[in-house]
């Protein structure tokens, strides 16, 4: 559950309180605003509990929470609003509808609400990129991203790194496998994601000491549920102790970051070891400034909340995707045969590596990763969105301050797109048999990196992760089931939807 029960009935208390006030304040001061929320038509929902809202909600986790909105879809239609305290929340599941708003009617439907509680501290007051609201400071920090770090060619001048880390992974996870038992492999892959990343963004190979302190940071702020955004008046106070030690860890960061920012502004060139030019996320920050800020350079705070963001929104859910995938080539030995026939019919039986060259040659690899992204999105939501002014959607309307999301799993699993949706089978990506545009600017048929103006940034990289590693893990090793254990995809939310019972494997090195 998101809370534990003996808080509820403080918070309801708390909550009640403050409603009940905020009415009769409402009611003796402006008689019109009392009456707007009726007329409004919002999206349907189910009956509230005046002034709270569908409160029942906190009680459910969030995986409850997609079925109870399933279930809520299939009564209500396609889009509905539910209420938490003073939280209007919309959702919409259907995909035509979420092609409409993120798409057609993207510039109105691409805000986010404000960061509450801790979430103002960690995103420098939405200095991030995922937090800034749709205006021109997001627009300088995703333009800075996509045009500097992301683009192609310095996504290019990373390849060395990339094969170190897959070099160093395959390493591991052959020491593991040597010993003939069954091994578990997110956290080895976990931490290789995380070096990509770390790598992109300070510009170096960090000791690992340095990697594991970072990694161990990023992991224990995620973790647990930042109820203060939730109420942040009251939760600050309730959960006083969470708050400090969020602050403590936060101070934690900035001693681990800082000097690595430091190392990155006192060099003068953008040169690594071996002198050819590395210019990571870091560099283009340092040059950065903000036009309807004055002009001004970002803070040392700012610059640690868009490393953390970077770190954060590119480790888990490339490593969830990856072991998703994995988990499917376990238990489907057949489409693993076909890929690794297919590998080796472009790089031939000798070949040490698979070269990120040989990517684009290897069509059923594609349609392997792009039924795990269909099959398994590592978020089964975008990221809140808000529209910038009050409007109509669909006869309804959407107030400024509701929070709207989208249920991208359900998108990917719509009977009327796909056949038989919940069966991992590659082949329907092949020969334009999908014919599926992952960036949904047509149409939508799945939207694991959301769609429109906030559509991931990383997209192109995280498929490019995705493809290097399962080419190489499946050309390297054999998967197979660990004897008299079925592979099991039942799921588990954490900060994306993992696997409940992380994939083990027995791993055994091909032959060549
Ligand atoms: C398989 C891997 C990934 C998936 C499935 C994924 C998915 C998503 C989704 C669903 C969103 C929210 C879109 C919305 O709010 O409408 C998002 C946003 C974002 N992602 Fe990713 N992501 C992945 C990897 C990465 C990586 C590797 C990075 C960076 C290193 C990254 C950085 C971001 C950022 C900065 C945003 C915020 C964009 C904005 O608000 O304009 N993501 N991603």
């Amino acid at each position: 559950s998101i809370l534990p029960a003996n808080k509820i009935w403080l918070i309801f208390l708390i909550s009640f309180s403050i409603s009940l006030y905020v009415a009769i304040k409402l009611l003796l001061n402006s008689p019109n605003n009392n009456t707007t929320s009726k007329k409004r038509n919002l999206p349907p929902g189910p009956p509230t509990i005046p002034l709270l809202g569908n409160f029942q909600l906190l009680k459910k986790s969030v995986l409850d929470l997609e079925s109870f909105l399933r279930k809520l879809h299939a009564k209500y239609g396609p889009i509905l609003t539910l209420r938490v305290g003073p939280s209007t929340m919309i959702f919409i599941s259907d995909r035509s509808m979420a092609h409409k708003a993120l798409v057609q009617n993207g510039s109105n439907f691409s805000d986010r609400p404000p960061a509450l509680g801790m979430s103002r501290i960690t995103t420098s007051n939405q200095h991030t990129i995922s937090s800034a609201g749709y205006g021109s400071l997001w627009r300088v920090l995703r333009r800075n991203l996509v045009s500097g770090v992301f683009h192609p060619s310095c996504v290019k001048s990373y390849s060395q790194g990339r094969e170190w880390v897959l070099s160093q992974l395959i390493g591991e996870i052959r020491q593991d496998s040597n010993t003939g038992e069954p091994v578990f492999v997110l956290e080895k892959i976990q931490y290789a994601m995380f070096c990509l990343l770390l790598q992109m963004c300070f510009g170096q190979k960090l000791e690992q000491s340095t990697a594991r302190k970072i990694e161990d940071i990023q992991r224990r702020m995620l973790v647990g549920f930042d109820i203060s955004s939730l109420f942040p008046k009251i939760g600050k106070i309730i959960y006083r102790k969470r708050w400090n030690e969020l602050l403590q860890m936060r101070r934690e960061k900035h001693e681990l970051f800082t000097p690595l920012i430091k190392a990155r502004k006192d060099q003068k060139h953008f040169q690594n070891s071996n002198g050819t030019c590395v210019f990571s996320y870091v560099d283009s920050l340092l040059c950065l400034e903000l036009p309807d800020e004055g002009g001004r350079k970002l803070t040392d705070g700012e610059l640690v909340s868009l490393c953390s963001e970077f770190l954060t929104a590119g480790t888990d859910t490339t490593t969830t995707s990856l072991q998703w995938i994995m988990a499917n080539l376990v238990k489907h030995p057949d489409v693993q045969a076909k890929l690794v026939d297919e590998i080796e019919g472009v790089v031939g039986k000798e070949a040490e590596e698979v070269r990120e060259e040989d990517l684009n040659k290897l069509q059923y690899l594609k349609a392997v990763v792009m039924e795990g992204l269909r099959r398994h999105p590592p978020t089964h939501f975008v990221i809140p969105h808000t529209v910038s002014e009050e409007l109509m959607f669909e006869g309804y309307v959407i107030p400024k301050d509701a929070t709207i999301n989208f249920m991208v799993a359900e998108m990917g699993w719509d009977e009327s797109v796909w056949d038989d949706p919940m069966a991992f089978r590659p082949e329907r990506f092949l020969d334009g048999g999908a014919n599926v545009d992952i960036t949904g600017s047509r149409e939508i048929k799945m939207m694991p990196f959301g769609v429109g103006r906030r559509i991931c940034p990383a997209l192109n990289l995280a498929m490019l992760h995705l493809q290097y590693f399962v080419a190489n893990l499946v050309r390297e090793f054999e998967w197979k089931p660990v004897k008299r254990e079925e592979v099991d995809l039942s799921e588990k939310l954490e900060f994306t939807n993992v696997m409940k019972n992380p994939l083990k494997a027995k791993i055994i090195e091909r032959k060549r």
